[in-house]
């Protein structure tokens, strides 16, 4: 029995893939309205398949026609969702990574930030949310962020707490946006990040909107210091906790990071 079908090597690797784009794709559109129109389209094309199994001519020309036009219109509606998923394929499974090309040629990448620098970021955090100085520090990994960067200024600076609080405090030129921290240095500040678009609190404003964003397409994680509430929040892939304490911040950045204790 079933002795006609010949799965090879290359069919469960053809299907994992698949499987693989798809759960990619529910990731970048679960909680936005493009999640809704799949679902509608999805249905669309099932009624289609039922109308032509029933042979019912006339509906079955005019759906046949729509989905004919299908692929193009596709590209129109999902056009800022396409672009937003081929530019996470291109920063999260770079050849660099996935081949890891770094340590095939024994090259030590320097680590985004080491344990001590964690400790001196999470000192500075605690420290702003009891003044209630409102903070953003987002610390790259394998993504670049260079669209970020170029919004910013550059510093290239040594990571120290009271350069942190400097940069926050309240009315200085570079207060407003967000800190990029990468290869242990602060490499920017007053950056723009792109906002989430998908329903968070309503009790969340832009600068926690923009830590949540920055890391829905990108592998970096933020920290937010709240300026109303002196809360600190880590936030990466896209979720965020809110009102962490010292010890669990420090936790989740080395848990992050892969930095060991
Ligand atoms: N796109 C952005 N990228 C980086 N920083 C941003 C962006 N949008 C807003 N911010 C920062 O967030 C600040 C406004 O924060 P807002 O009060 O709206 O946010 P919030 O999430 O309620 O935070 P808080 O609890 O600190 O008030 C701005 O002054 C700016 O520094």
């Amino acid at each position: 029995m079933l002795t006609f079908i010949t799965i090879r090597f290359l069919d469960i690797l053809d299907i994992l893939l698949v499987a693989l784009l798809l759960y990619q794709l529910y990731r970048l559109i679960k909680g936005t309205i493009a999640f809704n129109i799949v679902i509608g389209l999805f249905s669309l094309y099932l009624l289609w398949l039922i109308v032509k199994a029933l042979n019912m001519q006339l509906l079955g020309s005019i759906m046949g026609q729509f989905i004919g036009v299908g692929v193009l219109a596709l590209i129109v509606v999902f056009h800022p969702e396409i672009r937003k998923f081929l530019v996470f394929i291109g920063t999260n499974y770079n050849v660099n990574k996935v081949l890891s090309l770094d340590k095939l040629f024994g090259v030590n990448r320097v680590k985004s930030v080491e344990n001590e620098q964690i400790e001196i970021l999470a000192d500075a955090c605690f420290s702003m949310g009891k003044s209630k100085t409102g903070a953003l520090i987002v610390i790259a990994r394998m993504s670049e962020l260079a669209d970020q960067i170029k919004t910013g200024e550059i510093m290239n600076a040594k990571i120290s707490s009271s350069l942190i609080r400097t940069i926050f405090f309240k009315n200085t030129p570079l207060h407003d946006g967000a800190v990029i921290i990468k290869d242990n240095m602060i490499v920017a500040a007053g950056c723009i990040l792109p906002l989430t678009q998908r329903e968070v609190d309503k009790a969340l404003g832009l600068r926690h909107r923009a830590a949540i964003g920055i890391t829905e397409n990108t592998d970096a994680v933020t920290i937010v210091v709240s300026e109303e509430r002196g809360s600190v929040s880590f936030v990466a892939a896209g979720k965020i906790k809110q009102r962490v304490s010292r010890e669990t911040l420090i936790g989740l950045l080395k848990e992050s990071l892969n930095l060991q204790n």
